[in-house]
């Protein structure tokens, strides 16, 4: 085992690569890294920042204290069995796939060694970890050892804020509701900007105007002492331009919609879970 905080991430993609850009240079160098992808252009973008990168899981793995389980709930059986042989007693697990519940994910990472107790963590990161300004919501299965629960926050620390939740079931609701939450952000920014440049702006003003409202709105309410709700009643002056917007907006039921939505993030993750238990064989390739 390497002596400096060693994470291994399985599965380069989207979610890895902000994750890794956050935390490189903060938290860990590029030796310190290890990305474990069959795509050979994930790989060499990943390379290219100096990261070793192995086409399949091998013995390298061992030496890595976090492993990040990064790929897509679809594979993740498929990427827990080809991994788990290699798995020490003291490597930290983590997983940050939406949906996968940990009775699954001890299931394929004990195959017939029912008896075995991973030290596994289950979190929901967001893409803004690229900037270090995301946020994560952690559950730990109740074996893993403080250490480790610590390890993990200060692992996702770095790239954000972190929120621990004392029911699995809640991770899903983390899910709905910030790790699927920049694009809801983004596809408001989106009709945002379609809204002014229907009303006579060019695409840069729309764009700047739309960012920076978002970014004041957004510092504003976490510094204030006022409560969104407060806040908004401030911005909106009797008889005045938005008390016209919003009675639109009521009239079209935006918080119903945006409920309904988050609802429908929360059914697909548990919906995945069900999928992939469906799906699901364990097949023992025992451990190292
Ligand atoms: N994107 C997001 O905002 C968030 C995603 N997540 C979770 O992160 C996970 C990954 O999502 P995302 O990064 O968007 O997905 P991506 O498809 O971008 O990344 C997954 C990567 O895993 C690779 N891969 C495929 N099979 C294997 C394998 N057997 N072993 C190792 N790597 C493999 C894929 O290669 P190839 O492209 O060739 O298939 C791809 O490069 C999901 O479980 C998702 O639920 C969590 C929070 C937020
Ligand atoms: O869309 C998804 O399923 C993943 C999980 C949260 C964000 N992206």
């Amino acid at each position: 085992m390497k002596n400096s905080l060693t994470i291994a991430f399985i599965g380069g993609g989207n979610m890895a690569g902000a994750m890794l850009g956050g935390l490189l240079g903060n938290l860990c160098q590029p030796q310190d890294l290890l990305v474990v992808d069959p795509n050979p252009a994930t790989r060499a973008a990943w390379e290219e920042k100096g990261i070793p990168t192995a086409e399949q899981a091998s013995e390298s793995l061992s030496q890595y204290k976090i492993w990040i389980y990064a790929v897509k709930p679809q594979i993740m059986q498929q990427a827990v069995q080809a991994s788990r042989v290699f798995l020490r007693d003291d490597t930290l697990v983590i997983s940050i796939a939406a949906g996968l519940t940990t009775a699954l994910l001890s299931d394929w990472l004990n195959g017939a060694d029912a008896a075995r107790s991973a030290r596994l963590i289950r979190c929901m990161p967001n893409t803004p970890a690229l900037i270090r300004q995301g946020v994560t919501g952690l559950y730990a299965v109740p074996t893993v050892p403080e250490a480790d629960r610590e390890l993990a926050e200060r692992v996702l620390s770095s790239v954000g804020a972190a929120v621990w939740v004392g029911q699995e079931s809640q991770l899903d609701a983390v899910t709905a509701l910030s790790g699927s939450g920049p694009a809801y952000v983004f596809l408001f920014i989106e009709s945002l900007m379609a809204g002014g440049i229907q009303l006579g702006l060019d695409q840069d003003q729309a764009r700047r105007l739309a960012l920076a409202t978002l970014k004041g709105a957004s510092l504003l309410a976490a510094d204030s002492e006022d409560s969104p709700a407060r806040l908004r009643e401030k911005v909106t002056s009797p008889g005045g331009t938005t008390a016209a917007a919003l009675a639109r907006f009521e009239q079209g039921d935006f918080t119903g919609l945006v409920q309904a939505a988050m609802q429908a993030a929360n059914d697909r993750a548990a919906e995945m879970a069900r999928e992939s238990a469906a799906g699901s064989t364990v097949t023992d390739t025992g451990k190292k």
